[in-house]
């Protein structure tokens, strides 16, 4: 069983009267075979928590452990290739290539990394169950919001990552497909034995978590 946890974080941003406390002591840990969410009000820190759970940026004080390892101790180019081969992202802003098709979106991350991603038949499975094996072939501004946002989750799954960090990623779904994509994640997370991460305010996601953390002004309250 792996874990990637937060010990004690403190974000800060900007000085003097201006700074804001983004996490405040926060105490976080995202379990392999389990589904966890982060909720809390607009602005309360849930993204904040989220990208430096992954690495995508640095803490003002305390330590990310991965496996009881803190991550603080490794070079930046050990980090990023933690990050590349471990941690699956879909982030708010999806960043998709504009000029490449759905099917070149898969293949630039296979360029980028080559090894030990899903096999060609569970890749498949994945773009069925989230509905774009009929997408491949269009260009980002050619899909829906709802459609842009499962190709950015397949995108994400297609590393094979052993931690998946999710923020919103079913904001454009309708309930249908919130559903399906909450079982997707429920299932990878129990029978691939990954740890998913979801930034959500969709309370229909509830029903499958394992764990919440609510979040309001940088601190947990909830756990
Ligand atoms: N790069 C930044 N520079 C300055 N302040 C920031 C930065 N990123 C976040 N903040 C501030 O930190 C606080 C937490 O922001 P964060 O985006 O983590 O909240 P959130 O809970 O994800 O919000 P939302 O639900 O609206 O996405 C907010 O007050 C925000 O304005």
């Amino acid at each position: 069983m792996s874990n990637l946890k937060l010990i004690d974080v403190t974000k800060l941003f900007g000085t003097g009267d201006s700074q804001v406390t983004a996490l405040d002591h926060v105490n976080f840990t995202a379990n392999s075979k389990e589904l966890t969410l982060i909720v809390g009000p607009s602005g309360s820190g849930k993204s904040t928590l989220l990208t430096i759970l992954g690495g995508l940026q640095a803490a003002t004080s305390g330590q990310i452990l991965l496996n009881g390892r803190d991550l603080n101790t490794l070079s930046k180019k050990q980090a990023d290739n933690f990050r590349l081969s471990h941690i699956g992202f879909v982030l708010q802003s999806y960043s998709l290539v504009p000029y490449l098709t759905v099917q070149k979106q898969f293949e630039l991350v296979k360029r980028i990394k080559p090894d030990n991603n899903l096999s060609a038949a569970l890749f498949t499975q994945y773009l069925e169950r989230l509905g774009i094996t009929n997408l491949l072939s269009k260009f980002p501004d050619q899909l829906s919001g709802g459609q842009t946002q499962r190709v950015a989750i397949a995108r994400a799954l297609y590393t094979n990552p052993d931690y998946i960090l999710a923020d919103e990623p079913t904001s454009a779904l309708d309930s249908q497909r919130v559903d399906e994509v909450a079982k997707l994640f429920k299932g990878i997370a129990k029978n691939e034995n990954k740890a998913v991460v979801i930034v959500t305010h969709d309370l229909r996601m509830r029903a499958y978590a394992d764990r919440v953390y609510e979040i309001i002004d940088g601190k947990v309250v909830v756990e």
